[in-house]
């Protein structure tokens, strides 16, 4: 089995890499899985592609070995792309899922339906001792709900109803995320990458 490290601290995204990688005969460790303390890393680009670059770096300079990750969010047109590459602090340093989702709800409560567009975006970035960094983006389209529904996924998922879809992200089956998400986008853009790695 190849194995791969993702440089993120979130459970929800490590869950979803797993499913998705494990196709590709790839394991996957993540910084929950280090013994050792891993400091938070500072995440102040301007861009999803560069705060992705950051982590994927930082990682794989500190270890020595191949490293993806992952820098996303959810971008809402009425707040002309807020919370964007904020998604995780929206709602203070404490990057609470549902303070930022109960957020957002609320600077939408005038907003009507037809005008509620967001998309999920998802910037990957694939860092290797001695090589070139290289970054991806997929993104997911789809509006936001009136009310929070459903358990599944994690973040922004409740409030999120992908297009051609009358359910939010969190009322979807893993499976059914993954196979529609800004993050299945991005991982098909290293398709080739993940099946060459030895
Ligand atoms: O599929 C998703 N479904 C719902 N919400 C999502 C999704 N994907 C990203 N999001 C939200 C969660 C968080 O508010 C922000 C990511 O912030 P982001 O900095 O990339 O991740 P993070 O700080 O949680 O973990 P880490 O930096 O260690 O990878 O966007
Ligand atoms: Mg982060």
């Amino acid at each position: 089995m190849k194995q791969l490290v993702i440089a993120t601290k979130n459970a929800g995204k490590v869950e979803e890499f797993r499913d998705m990688f494990s196709k590709y005969q790839i394991s996957v460790k993540s910084l929950l899985d280090f013994d050792q303390e891993i400091d938070d890393i500072v995440e102040d680009g301007e861009t999803f592609e560069e705060n992705a670059t950051i982590k994927a770096e930082t990682i794989a300079a500190e270890f020595e070995i191949p490293v993806v990750a992952d820098d996303s969010g959810l971008e809402i047109d009425a707040l002309d792309g807020a919370p964007g590459i904020y998604s995780a602090r929206y709602a203070g340093e404490d990057k609470n899922d549902q303070r930022n989702l109960e957020k957002a709800l609320r600077e939408l409560n005038n907003v009507p339906d037809q005008k509620r567009t967001a998309r999920f975006v998802c910037a990957v970035a694939v860092a290797r001792p001695g090589h070139e960094t290289f970054t991806v983006r997929g993104t997911c389209e789809g509006t936001i709900a009136r009310h929070p529904k459903g358990e599944g996924g994690f973040g922004y998922d409740p409030i999120f109803v992908p297009l051609h879809s009358d359910r939010t992200m969190a009322e979807h089956t893993s499976d059914e995320k993954n196979s529609i998400s800004h993050r299945k986008h991005a991982i098909l853009k290293i398709e080739e990458w993940l099946q060459d790695l030895s």
